[in-house]
């Protein structure tokens, strides 16, 4: 069954079209990720989807339901975490909980149980602090938090990881990971690699036009399988850069800014650069400073899916 459903969505701002006929489906259970820069539509169609604007064109249903006429039977079943959620930093973790499920009405002693739940869940259980003081990483948690208080079946978050550094995104990601089966999730994100370690299935927008659909595998498949590397040495770089070309794994190379000792490689074949390396670094007498697989920028993967540069 399909929990998101969007036929030839359109959305027009004056003259800006931030949707363009995008049709794409959300299968139940999966974690969806919905990829795209900034400025390709991510926002609008997750606020189409809410109920919170309409459609210029074309139609959206979540649950079978339209989310333009239907947007209260809507409600009860999804959980929002929007990009900038907001806090009152007076509260602490609990009871900002006990207050998000007062809006729903949740009933004790449910409401208790399912705050201390969702607080183990989030990492922030007994933790008596005003949120005020929790890191960007702990409010975004307990956003999520938040977001499930009502047990929806549809969980939606806007960027959950974007503001954060690696660690905190590390924590944001295991706790998506870790509603998978629970409930359907779906989450917009500029960041493929945040992508790529969660989500089973993918949308890819790019100008309010929706470039591809699939699973994480179909999108890696779709640009080539190829990685970059990032290779520095101590010195003589000209000779390794030379050796390297003359590699059948060696795609094409470009040189690192503000590292004269560096160079990125991009390579069809990540097992053969690993094995070859070794040999050609000791070939030259070089010694190696960096060797390192550089995330699939959505860029090169937008290279892979419409043939053309950005
Ligand atoms: N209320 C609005 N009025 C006018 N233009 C808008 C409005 N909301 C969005 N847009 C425009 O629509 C396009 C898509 O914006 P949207 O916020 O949906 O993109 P996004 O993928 O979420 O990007 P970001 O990651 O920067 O939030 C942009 O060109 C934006 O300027």
């Amino acid at each position: 069954m399909n929990v998101v459903e969007t036929r030839d969505l359109t959305k027009q701002y004056g003259t800006v079209r931030a949707l363009d006929g995008v049709s794409l489906t959300v299968p139940e259970g999966s974690v969806f990720g919905f990829l795209g820069p900034n400025g390709a539509g991510k926002t609008t169609m997750l606020r189409i989807l809410l109920g919170l604007a309409p459609p210029t064109a074309g139609s959206a249903s979540i649950f079978n339901r339209d989310t333009s006429t239907e947007r209260d039977a809507i409600h009860a079943r999804v959980g929002f975490l929007p990009d900038v959620p907001g806090f009152y930093p007076w509260m602490t973790g609990a009871e900002f909980m006990r207050f998000a499920g007062s809006l729903f009405a949740i009933p004790e002693p449910q409401l208790s149980q399912r705050t201390d739940a969702l607080l183990d869940m989030a990492g922030l259980a007994g933790n008596r602090n005003p949120v005020g003081g929790y890191s960007r990483g702990m409010k975004q948690r307990l956003g999520i938090a938040q977001a499930l208080i009502n047990a929806p079946d549809l969980l939606i978050l806007d960027e959950p990881t974007s503001a954060l550094d690696p660690l905190g995104r590390a924590d944001v990601l295991q706790m998506i990971a870790s509603l998978r089966g629970r409930t359907t999730v779906l989450f917009s994100s500029h960041l493929l690699g945040d992508v790529e370690r969660v989500c089973d299935q993918v949308a890819v927008l790019d100008r309010g036009r929706l470039v591809v659909q699939g699973t994480v595998d179909e999108l890696r498949r779709s640009h080539g399988g190829s990685t970059t590397v990032r290779i520095a040495v101590t010195d003589g770089i000209g000779a390794l850069v030379a050796a390297v070309e003359a590699e059948p794994w060696c795609v094409r190379h470009t040189p690192v800014p503000h590292d004269g000792q560096a160079t990125d490689v991009v390579v069809n074949d990540l097992d053969a650069a690993r094995q070859a390396l070794p040999g050609l670094l000791a070939r030259l007498g070089l010694g190696l400073r960096r060797f390192d697989e550089l995330e699939v920028s959505l860029e090169d993967v937008f290279v892979g899916l419409v043939g053309v540069g950005r």
